[in-house]
């Protein structure tokens, strides 16, 4: 059976994301694509239905991304959001204008319930909306199923033609019905049989890597971390023993991680383990860097010339497995999304990669690859460990990395896991841990003077690491966590708090 795919076209949107867990919680595999893929391929994919995302610009602006007039045309349902629906009727020959009607929050929709995609939901309730455009006239063959008290045209559709439109964000959730308003327009419109789910997933995904990698060998970049654990385990349960994992221990790892990733995956799980020590390449080479783009472009072209050097030592290996999953893609920059940061294994990469990669994760969440680790059978250690990055605490110590100021960080961070572990938090946090910054203060120890570091703790929740909000430390732990960092690390000062949410921060400093 092939699989079902919806493909959400990307005109910028800050929520595009957030369609895209929409869609798949409602059991149906998606994919983001760019504005700029042409109409044609967009049709090859052969796509159940099409979602627009919204967008910054005014459609009718000069420049503004448009599509081919043909994707209408194409008999594949569409579902425009805001941007989305403006394009829909501009291109359609309907009118789009700016002005007055500007909408920003919650705002009270009436919809028509007779149309599909309101199926089910009240007549009236609560969306949200962003906008300063409006369609003014919708286009021929098209009728109004929504409106709001400054927006008449809040929702179109031309039921024959499978085209839909509407002005708010049905995916963000202070959208009440946001979420039954995308899966009535898969199931009712598209008419998916939702059968994308972590198991078809595993499944698919071992065939598909035997088929790839035949009689091949294959090593996998395997950090210990969530994402590559998963990817190796699977890839494990594909082809076996042609599978060699490389842990790099590049000198920039947390304290006694290098031994405990070794002893977990050697001893517990039985896999093929090479452990490379590759500190002083490293840290050679990241020397006098202080730009962060810089730093994380450095340790991506170092992470791959260690697995060509160990490949040169196994011979016959055609591929490499990574961790990458979907976040680490799309920070990236892909398509129309601006570049925020290079992750390591993908941004970073060099442009003379020798291998063949498998990243069988790529298209996933991070909550989806905890669920397929589970399928898996993967501990729950392992499974529901924090993330951790790939340039590990070079993006963690601010400006130019020293051994000194690594080993500040890893003191630090191993006190503040400590405590958090100790205080029952350990679960409770999507990530925490501690950063330099470049930064000496005055303090006052034993009557003397100190002019020392400061170190930042950062914890924030999250669900996929896309979003954030700072985790709220109950204060008595945060104190604990303070006196025990002043104490008992030379050279730090002064301890304080990170309370920024991700946006308008990142979760990492750099
Ligand atoms: N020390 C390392 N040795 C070998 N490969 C690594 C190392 N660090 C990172 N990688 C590779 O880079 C990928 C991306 O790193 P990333 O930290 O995002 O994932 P992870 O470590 O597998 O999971 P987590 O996000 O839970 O830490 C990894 O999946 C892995 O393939
Ligand atoms: O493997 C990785 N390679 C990287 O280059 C990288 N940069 C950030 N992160 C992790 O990604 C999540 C989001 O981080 P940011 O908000 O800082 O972008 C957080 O969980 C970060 O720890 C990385 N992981
Ligand atoms: N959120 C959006 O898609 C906004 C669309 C358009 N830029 C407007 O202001 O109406
Ligand atoms: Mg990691």
């Amino acid at each position: 059976m092939e699989k079902e795919l919806i493909l959400i076209v990307d005109f910028g949107g800050q929520y595009k994301q957030l369609i895209a867990r929409r869609v798949r919680e409602c059991h149906v595999y998606c994919e983001i694509v760019p504005n700029t893929m042409p109409v044609d391929e967009m049709i090859a994919r052969n796509p159940k239905g099409i979602i627009f995302t919204g967008g910054p610009n005014s459609v009718y602006a000069e420049g503004a991304p448009r599509l081919d007039k043909k994707i209408f045309e194409a008999g594949i349902p569409i579902l425009g959001l805001c941007y989305g629906m403006q394009l829909m009727a501009y291109t359609k020959g309907g009118k789009v204008q700016g002005g007055e009607v500007r909408e920003y929050g919650n705002t009270k929709i009436k919809v028509d319930t007779t149309s599909p995609i309101f199926k089910g939901i009240p007549e009236e309730s609560i969306f949200w909306m962003s906008h300063t455009d409006h369609v003014a006239v919708v286009p021929e063959g098209f009728k109004v199923i929504g409106s709001s008290d400054n927006c008449p045209h809040a929702a179109m559709s031309n039921d024959e033609r499978k085209l839909y439109g509407v002005q708010f964000h049905p995916e963000v959730v202070h959208s009440e019905y946001g979420k039954n308003v995308i899966e009535n327009f898969l199931y009712n419109v598209c008419k998916v049989n939702g059968s994308w789910s972590m198991t078809s997933f595993v499944d698919e995904k071992i065939k598909e890597i035997k088929e790839i990698v035949g009689d091949k060998k294959v090593i996998c970049a395997m950090s210990g971390g969530v994402d590559s654990s998963v990817a190796a385990v699977l890839v494990h349960k594909a082809i076996g023993n042609q599978l060699t994992c490389i842990f790099v221990d590049h000198g920039l790892l947390r304290k006694d991680e290098a031994k405990q990733v070794y002893e977990t995956f050697t001893e517990k799980f039985g896999m093929n383990l090479i452990m490379v020590d590759a500190k002083e390449r490293f840290l050679g080479k990241l020397k006098g860097v202080t730009d962060p783009e810089s730093k994380r472009k450095i340790i991506g072209e170092e992470f791959i010339r260690v697995f060509e050097d160990e490949e040169r030592k196994l011979e016959g290996v055609k591929f490499l497995v990574q961790g990458t999953i979907y976040p680490d893609v799309v920070e990236s920059g892909s398509g129309a999304s601006a570049v925020i940061k290079s992750h390591h294994n993908v941004g970073g990469l060099p442009e003379d990669l020798e291998f063949e990669l498998i990243e069988p994760l790529r298209e996933l969440f991070k909550d989806e690859v905890r669920e397929v680790g589970r399928q898996l059978g993967l501990p729950e250690e392992v499974v529901s460990r924090q993330p951790f990055p790939g340039p590990g605490l070079a993006i963690r110590v601010l400006g130019e990395i020293t051994e000194e100021k690594l080993e500040l960080v890893r003191e630090t961070d191993f006190i503040l896991r400590d405590e958090i572990k100790k205080a029952g938090l350990d679960k409770a946090i999507w990530q925490y841990f501690t950063v330099l910054p470049d930064i000496k203060s005055v303090g006052v120890m034993g009557d003397e003077r100190t002019y020392s570091h400061a170190i930042v703790i950062r914890a924030v929740e999250s669900i996929d690491g896309m979003t954030s909000e700072w985790y709220r430390i109950p204060y008595e732990v945060l104190g604990t966590i303070s006196r025990r960092i002043v104490n008992e690390v030379k050279g730090i000062n002064r301890v304080v708090y990170d309370i920024t949410s991700k946006p308008p921060a990142t979760i990492e400093w750099e």
